[in-house]
């Protein structure tokens, strides 16, 4: 499923309409329509409704809406927020069908009657505004929003909560909190960030007839889920071997946070690597050992219980991954950028590894091979100079910015994990829930996305493919004997066997 800005949408619409001559009246028609299917899952035979219209093409989805429902004998009355020469073109044309069809409208000049008119309603369709939003909600648009939000209706909104902006970069709007939302085509950047997300409520994507070629020529956003996944995981052949698997080596760990690389190590065996050799200290490997009995272990050189510069062979390894745990130390930057300047292989660099590239971002620059970055808001904010909230209000810009300067893959971790490639391809993770937020999570993470990378598949698609069996295995595990408070990263790991035997 692709992810849109109102840019691109406008952009797909045009295509379908002048390229390929599906006129623009047909796609409204498909879009009321397919949301009526859905609505009336929703609603009772007895439902009474009322379709607050707009005068956009938004307003002309509700025009449709209305008439399909009345046509199906539902009790429907449509409140026109705007004055009649407002509605032209296909949002006329369909008006003008609903009135054929018997079909009644009331044209409101002021927001305070909104409360006598949907009195009786037991539903209310947020027809106002679309994806055509501009600036803040003029009224009385936003008084008939701050009467919905606190109205105990359930309200749902067609395309885009009215009022909200489709997509990133604006935090102060006046918006329809609705219960749920219809999108129309394709999502909208702004259903994936964290201070616009929950105005949608639960939403649905319905399809109106945009080809798959309009939305992959415009968009390079996508939501990554299941088929995805599906369609993306390699297949394991029943004669391999371990060496074919991959051969990861996992360098972190200090005497103070001994257990984060055993994580890692363990994702990645649990994940489908082959072999993994940790690379630590040897204070760290005694500790460790014990609970990482399927890998390897290589002690390196340390300093005051922390890594400290070390050559060693790193040209054996199908991937490495960087960071975990292994603190701030001076002369551990050094070992960093040793790994960086020598492996010929994709690198994970995550935790405090981001830190130590901060001095010096040249590391990843130069690098040939995949560079792979693996960031919570904070370490994004910190590695771009920036507040961790101007980051949330434009994680997507950001994130394609720093990946495309610095030749990286990012994710970009969160409640919306962005996956970002060097050339500006962008996912957001479907899976995961709040049991997430929690210590080792991150660990946890790299260790998949270790074993993913080592895999026969895109490290774009190994990193969207990590984050998505990251996800699963929590929510499988909530779903069944688990919950947000309870679930640890560890469970996580062993969790990744049931989202295998589930979905691949
Ligand atoms: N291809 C598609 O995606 C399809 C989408 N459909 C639906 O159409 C809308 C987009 O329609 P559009 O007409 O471009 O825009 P909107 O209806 O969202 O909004 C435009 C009107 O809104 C008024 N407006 C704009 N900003 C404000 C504001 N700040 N306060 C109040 N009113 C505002 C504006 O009025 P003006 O007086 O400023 O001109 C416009 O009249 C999309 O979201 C889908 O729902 C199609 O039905 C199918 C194809
Ligand atoms: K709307």
């Amino acid at each position: 499923m692709y992810i849109v800005t109102a840019k691109e949408m406008y952009g797909i619409d045009h295509y379908t309409m002048q390229e390929l001559g599906v006129e623009g009246k047909l796609l409204m028609e498909n879009a009321g329509r397919a949301i009526c299917l859905k609505l009336e899952n929703l609603i009772e035979k007895t439902s009474r409704i009322c379709v607050i219209a707009g005068s956009g093409n938004n307003g002309g989805d509700g025009f449709v809406i209305a008439r399909t429902l009345l046509n199906n004998n539902y009790h429907v009355h449509v409140v026109q927020a705007v004055p009649d020469e407002k509605i032209t073109g296909d949002a006329l044309y369909h008006k003008n069908l609903y009135k054929n069809c018997g079909g009644t409208v009331t044209v409101i000049k002021e927001a305070e009657i909104i409360r006598e008119l949907v009195s009786d309603a037991d539903i209310i369709v947020d027809a106002m505004v679309g994806i055509g939003i501009r600036g803040k909600l003029r009224e009385p648009l936003a008084g008939i929003v701050r009467f919905l939000n606190q109205t105990e209706k359930f309200v749902v909104s067609i395309d885009i909560p009215s009022g909200l902006p489709a997509d990133e970069g604006l935090t102060d709007f006046t918006a329809v909190e609705a219960d749920c939302t219809f999108i129309v085509g394709a999502p909208k950047t702004s259903a994936f960030l964290e201070h616009s997300a929950s105005f949608y409520g639960e939403w649905e994507m319905v399809s109106i007839g945009f080809p798959p070629l309009a939305l992959r020529k415009y968009s390079k956003r996508m939501l990554w889920n299941e088929g995805n996944f599906q369609e993306s995981m390699p297949k394991r052949k029943l004669n391999s071997h371990k060496g074919d698997h991959g051969r990861g080596l996992v360098i972190g760990g200090s005497t103070e946070m001994p257990g984060s690389i055993a994580m890692s190590v363990k994702a990645a065996l649990k994940a489908g690597s082959g072999l993994i050799t940790a690379a630590t200290t040897e204070k760290v490997i005694q500790m460790i050992a014990p609970v990482s009995m399927e890998s390897t272990f290589l002690a390196l050189s340390e300093k005051n219980g922390y890594l400290a510069n070390h050559t060693f062979p790193v040209d054996s390894y199908d991937a490495i991954a960087i960071g975990i745990g292994m603190g701030r130390y001076e002369e551990t930057r050094d070992l960093v950028r040793y790994v960086l300047e020598q492996a010929k292989c994709p690198v994970i660099i995550d935790a405090d590894g981001l830190y130590h590239i901060k001095s010096d971002l040249s590391m990843i620059k130069k690098r040939s091979d995949p560079t792979i970055v693996t960031p919570h808001p904070g370490e994004m904010a910190m590695l771009l100079d920036i507040s961790v909230p101007e980051l949330l209000k434009e994680p997507f810009r950001y994130a394609a910015e720093f990946a495309g300067k610095y030749n990286v893959y990012v994710v970009l971790k969160g409640k919306y994990t962005i996956i970002t490639a060097p050339d500006g391809r962008q996912a957001v993770n479907t899976t995961g829930n709040p049991g997430l937020a929690k210590g080792g999570s991150g660990d946890v993470l790299t260790g998949i996305s270790l074993a993913m990378a080592m895999q026969d598949q895109s490290i774009f698609e190994a990193l969207c493919n990590a984050c998505f069996i990251h996800g699963k295995s929590a929510d499988l595990l909530v779903a069944n004997e688990h919950s947000f408070y309870d679930l640890l990263a560890s469970d996580v790991i062993k969790g990744i066997t049931d989202v295998y035997r589930t979905f691949s």
